[in-house]
């Protein structure tokens, strides 16, 4: 049985993070200048505090000064705004990202716009949503960008004509993954929960993105031979056996998928380690936009 080759984005976010810590470090060096991400956690989501904790040790890891902020569960929505306006003022701060999801109590979208799109190192605001849809510079969300990068990494050029089907119609993935497909001119489609005969539109594309948050839901016999699947799922299940640990699995079934695909990205060691690494890239990215500095010069 043929195996498809596996994207190892662990690896490929080292390398990401190693490039970002060398521009912070020309920057400090030239500039006396260090970028500040911000992050804000409300309530003890387990998940979310891990992924907070990574994003301070990665932050600090490669040179950029890290603030975040932990608030109550039972925050009042006006009490975020007021931390986020603080945030939008404070000079040292150039990227700011609002951990999600955020408690019933608050609007996510209203924080979202409360955000200076100039830090919205998420790219979840409209302004930047915008600009990525009308090709114009944007910061864009982490989790696209970091499948965009596995892809250039593996298929560069080829991906031009190719037909990408993106699964998920996610404002933080998958409308911004179309658009970033768009501008390596695929042709792409959005399937989604309403997609009628999903197995057949995900067979004829040369690349998949699986991006519905269904564990295992994309099955082998759906996968053109060949194809590149790039699994953003992030879904916990209990242990196999009893007393064994939660186990981690994508959108995509991993086993069967990899029979038939060209390359896919595991779970868990694909996409996921790339989503923190391209935070760190837009941080570079906004304080230098911020300052008018060429990054290219750092
Ligand atoms: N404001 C935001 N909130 C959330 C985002 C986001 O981009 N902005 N994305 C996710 C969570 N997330 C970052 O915040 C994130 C998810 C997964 C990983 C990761 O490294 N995953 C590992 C597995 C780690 C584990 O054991 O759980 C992997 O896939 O290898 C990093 C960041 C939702 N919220």
């Amino acid at each position: 049985m043929p195996s498809a080759q596996l994207i190892d984005g662990k690896a490929v976010a080292t390398d990401l993070r190693a490039a970002v810590a060398a521009r912070v470090g020309g920057m400090y060096a030239r500039l006396g200048l260090r970028p500040g991400l911000a992050v804000v956690l409300v309530g003890e989501d387990p998940a979310s505090q891990v992924y907070v904790r990574n994003k301070h040790k990665q932050t600090e890891a490669c040179g950029m000064q890290s603030f975040e902020h932990r608030l109550p569960a039972d925050t009042a929505q006006a009490d975020l705004l007021a931390l986020v306006a603080r945030l939008n003022a404070d000079d040292a701060v150039d990227g700011i990202l609002v951990q999600l999801p955020l408690p019933r109590q608050i609007d996510a979208q209203k924080v979202i716009e409360a955000i200076d799109p100039a830090k919205d190192v998420d790219g979840f605001h409209p302004i930047n949503a915008g600009r990525l849809a009308t090709g114009q510079p944007a910061l864009v969300p982490c989790t696209p960008l970091g499948c965009l990068m596995l892809l250039d990494r593996t298929l560069g050029a080829e991906m031009a004509g190719r037909h990408a089907v993106v699964i998920g119609r996610s404002n933080i993935v998958g409308k911004p993954m179309a658009q970033l497909l768009l501008g390596r001119d695929c042709t792409v489609t959005i399937a989604h929960s309403r997609t009628r005969d999903l197995a057949e539109t995900v067979h004829g594309a040369d690349i998949v993105i699986a991006a519905v948050g269904r564990p295992e839901m994309v099955r082998g016999f759906w996968i053109k031979p060949g194809a590149t699947v790039i699994d953003v799922g992030i879904n916990r299940l209990p242990p196999a056996a009893a007393g064994g640990k939660d186990r981690l699995v994508g959108d995509v079934n991993f086993e069967e998928a990899k029979a038939v695909a060209g390359h896919i990205t595991p779970v868990p060691g694909g996409v996921g380690p790339m989503t923190i690494a391209c935070l760190l890239s837009n941080t570079l990215q906004a304080a230098c936009a911020r300052r008018g500095i060429d990054m290219a010069t750092l």
